[in-house]
């Protein structure tokens, strides 16, 4: 319990801007107050020298970090790192990343998911060899291959035509454009927590138009939008986001279940669109490593709640360290059990079916 038991500390790694958006007064003062000590990790310092830290938390990449989480690893066997740069690796490819969702099995009868229609372009001649991707209609989207993080990795084209095409620099990924009704849903991920918000994003095409339109039109991080910043919106306004219904709960947990698993990580969200031709037919089109949780209302108690999850080792479906559940419960039953005090959330379903969370106190 904060004040009685041991403390525990979290090293965190992250560029500025990240630092700014998510180590916020509230988050480290939630925390600890429930026994955890956020302490940045000096960038100037060997990673071996600080702490000891029983977890780092990351958003950091290159040969060098990797190479001194390796050694921090070795030298702290029983230190959780918060994910490890091998699984977080297959999200700055926007093929691999996509491949995943793939792979995944979820049962259900009503709902339905999967990826957009995308073929790999990594030369001009490729591009312009219509035949090469004829299963593709337009308006397609030009993505960078490259999802690292840089400006430059953001930066998008909606191509109408074919004279769309000159404007695009290989390698991109080439997918399909598909109406959505200007709303995009992002689903957070916080370990075993899942939350969906709906954000704005690119209005439908209709295809009559699509021959007048000019070639292309280039676009970067519609979504990434506050919103408080959209409330005064006229774009907002007119999307009637208030209007559109989220996805069904359940099947966004059970695909972000699903996501974490196999892809072994804990702190990501995913972009999901509903496909205008369907209505139940949901589209997985891109998934960010430690995203902007700093925009999820009360994001201090659930990432609080995580950490103290992660420290008391007791992370739903699937544990921290790569290891899986399996793996690791008989480690667990050995470890003293530290309690954090304060709240946990769970989801509680009305007599509509809809689910509310709720907070239970621990
Ligand atoms: N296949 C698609 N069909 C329709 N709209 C799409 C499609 N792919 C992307 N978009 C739109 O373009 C936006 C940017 O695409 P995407 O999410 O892949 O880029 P990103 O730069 O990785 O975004 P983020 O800021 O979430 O990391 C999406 O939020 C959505 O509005
Ligand atoms: O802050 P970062 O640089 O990590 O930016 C991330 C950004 O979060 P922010 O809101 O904190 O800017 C995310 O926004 P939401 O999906 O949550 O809207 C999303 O755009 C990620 O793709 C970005 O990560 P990147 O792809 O660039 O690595
Ligand atoms: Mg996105
Ligand atoms: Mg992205």
């Amino acid at each position: 319990m904060a004040g009685e038991g041991r403390r525990f500390e979290i090293g965190y790694a992250l560029l500025p801007k990240k630092e700014n958006s998510f180590i916020r007064e509230s988050l480290v003062n939630q925390a600890k107050s429930r026994g955890i000590d956020l302490v940045k990790i000096d960038r100037e310092r060997p990673l071996v020298d600080q702490g000891p830290f029983d977890c780092v938390l990351h958003k950091l990449y290159g040969e060098d970090w990797r190479s001194q989480l390796d050694d921090f690893r070795s030298k702290n066997p029983n230190a959780v790192i918060i994910d490890y740069p091998d699984a977080i690796e297959r999200l700055h490819n926007r093929i691999s990343m996509l491949q995943v969702v793939s792979e995944l099995k979820i049962e259900n009868q009503s709902e339905t998911f999967g990826i957009p229609k995308q073929i790999v372009i990594y030369d001009q001649e490729t591009l312009f060899d219509t035949q090469a991707w004829e299963f593709l209609k337009f308006p397609v989207i030009a993505k960078p291959l490259v999802a690292d993080g840089s400006a430059k990795s953001h930066k998008m084209a909606l191509v109408f035509n074919h004279d769309g095409l000159n404007k695009l620099k290989p390698p991109i990924v080439l997918q399909e454009f598909v109406n959505h009704g200007g709303v995009i849903f992002k689903v957070y991920v916080v370990g075993d927590y899942v939350k969906c918000v709906k954000r704005k994003s690119l209005p439908d095409v209709l295809e009559e138009k699509l021959k007048s339109l000019e070639g292309s039109l280039s676009f970067s991080q519609v979504s990434n939008l506050a919103t408080h910043e959209k409330s005064d919106d006229k774009y907002y306004k007119l999307m009637h986001l208030e209007d559109t219904e989220l996805p069904p709960q359940s099947f966004m947990t059970d695909i972000a279940r699903g996501l974490r698993k196999a892809m072994k990580l804990n702190l990501f969200n995913f972009d999901v669109i509903r496909d205008n031709r369907f209505g139940n037919r949901y589209l997985i089109i891109d998934i960010n490593y430690f995203p902007g949780y700093a925009k999820m209302p009360g994001y201090e108690t659930v990432l609080s709640d995580f950490f103290c999850d992660i420290m008391n080792r007791k992370v739903g479906d699937l544990v921290v360290d790569g290891f899986s559940q399996e793996e690791k419960v008989a480690e667990i039953e050995e470890k003293p059990v530290l309690s954090c005090e304060g709240e946990a959330r769970k989801m509680v379903t009305n007599s509509d079916g809809e689910e509310n969370e709720t907070s239970i106190p621990v």
